[in-house]
């Protein structure tokens, strides 16, 4: 079994007039966040953090801030995004961590129902969340809501049976083809989201 970690960061500023969601929950509040999208700062930090475990680049490479698509769009589009990168580079997440930091609103009377609904959207259990809140002290960030996430991924368990894998190639340089009809056309983790075939055939004969 193979392991690993992400980590993601964002930030976005109050702004009056707008609804405040944070972790796909609509949260009571004079102020919202401003953002291209919802400005759900938190599903942002963990959308990175799930990209980055798999190498698959940012929440930006997938949905630029200057693609008008993405106006006021509901965060959890995102989220599900970088769940299918996780799914298709063949990991699943162990457990996520997050902070909050910011002045108000106060996180821990929600937290709990915070835990839930990024929970359900993430397809994972309650206790396999972490929520936690920090106030921005000293930092002169009152304005401002900031939020870290890490994730933790395992790679999914193939199935036990072995499958005997025999074929023959005609000519040598039918071998990728060869071996893409054994294995699939199936992908390994790789740089920024780039395909590339899950096997190397520079070491078959
Ligand atoms: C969710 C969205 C939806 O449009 O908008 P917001 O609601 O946050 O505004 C965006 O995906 C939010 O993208 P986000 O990644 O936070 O935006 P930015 O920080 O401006 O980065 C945009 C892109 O520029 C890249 N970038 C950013 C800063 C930098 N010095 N060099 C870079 O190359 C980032 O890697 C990213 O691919």
């Amino acid at each position: 079994m193979s392991m690993r970690i992400g980590y993601g960061f964002d930030s976005h500023a109050f702004k009056p007039g707008v609804p405040l969601v944070i972790g796909g929950l609509a949260i009571e509040h004079p102020e919202g966040l401003a953002g291209h999208s919802d400005g759900d700062v938190l599903l942002h930090a963990i959308t990175d953090a799930l990209l980055g475990a798999v190498s698959a680049g940012d929440i930006g490479t997938f949905f630029p801030p200057s693609d008008p698509r993405w106006k006021g769009a509901a965060s959890h589009i995102f989220l599900q995004t970088a769940l299918e990168e996780v799914a298709t580079a063949g990991y699943k997440i162990v457990n996520v961590d997050t902070v909050l930091v910011m002045a108000q609103p106060k996180i821990v009377p929600i937290a709990g129902e915070l835990r839930e609904r990024v929970a359900e959207l993430l397809g994972v259990k309650p206790g396999e969340v972490g929520i936690k809140a920090k106030t921005p002290e000293g930092l002169n960030q009152d304005h401002v809501a900031v939020a870290h996430a890490t994730v933790l991924l395992e790679s999914v368990k193939l199935a036990d049976t072995p499958v005997q894998m025999v074929t023959t190639a005609e000519v040598d340089d039918d071998i990728d083809e060869v071996v893409k009809g054994l294995v699939g056309d199936s992908r390994d983790i790789s740089a920024l989201g780039r395909k590339r075939p899950a096997f190397d055939t520079d070491d078959l004969t």
